[in-house]
């Protein structure tokens, strides 16, 4: 097993009086895709914000590429955070930027970075992303929502990150949008080298892209493990998920590779 580059120990979050988990425990490895999945509102999205840094956790602590986030100095997390990359659920783009100014926003905060440097790497990022040539002049109102998904992937990648955040990367795509994005995440992933957390509620996203999968149940993270552990857990949101009728037609698929071959 590779090293841990996220390490989440006795988490909580709470909002008011409600507690959306608490004594959540999770690693995350270096290079693998990790899928989180649960119910909805069991703090999927919690969770990712507050190891992104962006929500501060009522208590635990996480460690990420071996900072602790919570005893962390200013500087340091400035530092970290050139090192991490977040694409949020609705891609989260500036309406009045461009799709390249977009993508440039994470590079202003590199000092010494000239304006064509600038520019030269987000469209290199956008392409890596698999948008057209010219949509990278497009004001995000003008793309379609799998391109505003692939601008803001591009942007999450503007620094060169080691780890990725992805929200519900293929919510609201068509399935054949989705397929595309998750074919996209998988590759860029594995060619790049990042460590990929993304949550989901998409039973294709899980058996397409990711190594392991972390389940939220009971306000903690329930169960980790390959899609196969997860069919032998007796709980029953688990159950109910991981061996209902849609994640069997989903795992009975051929594989892409070998559906290609027999046609
Ligand atoms: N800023 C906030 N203030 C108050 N409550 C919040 C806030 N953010 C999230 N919550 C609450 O925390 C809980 C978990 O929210 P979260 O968005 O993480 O759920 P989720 O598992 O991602 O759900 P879904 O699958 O529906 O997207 C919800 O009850 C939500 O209402």
């Amino acid at each position: 097993m590779s090293e841990a580059v996220i390490e989440v120990r006795d988490l909580k979050a709470q909002f008011g009086s409600h507690v959306v988990y608490e004594n959540l425990n999770l690693d995350v490895y270096r290079g693998e895709i990790l899928g989180v999945v649960g119910g909805s509102g069991t703090g999927k999205s919690v969770l990712l914000r507050s190891i992104a840094g962006l929500l501060t956790p009522a208590a635990g602590s996480v460690r990420m590429l071996g900072l602790d986030m919570q005893s962390a100095s200013e500087a340091e997390r400035q530092a970290l955070s050139d090192r991490v990359g977040v694409m949020f659920q609705d891609g989260a783009l500036f309406s009045s930027l461009t799709v390249v100014e977009n993508v440039e926003v994470p590079l202003h905060a590199i000092e010494g970075l000239t304006a064509e440097t600038k520019e030269a790497l987000a469209r290199l990022k956008v392409s890596l992303s698999g948008l057209p040539w010219n949509a990278g002049d497009k004001y995000p109102s003008s793309l379609s929502g799998g391109m505003r998904k692939r601008a803001g992937l591009a942007r999450a990648l503007a620094r060169d990150p080691e780890i990725v955040f992805l929200d519900e990367p293929t919510a609201g795509l068509d399935p054949i949008g989705a397929a595309a994005f998750d074919d996209l995440i998988f590759d860029l992933s594995r060619s790049l080298g990042l460590t990929t957390f993304l949550v989901t509620h998409d039973l294709d996203t899980l058996y397409s892209v990711c190594d392991r999968v972390a389940v939220l149940a009971e306000r903690h993270v329930y169960a980790t493990g390959t899609l196969e552990d997860m069919r032998e857990i007796g709980h029953p949101w688990i159950q109910e998920y991981f061996n209902g009728p849609r994640a069997r037609a989903v795992s009975t698929k051929p594989a892409p590779d070998q559906s290609a071959e027999d046609s």
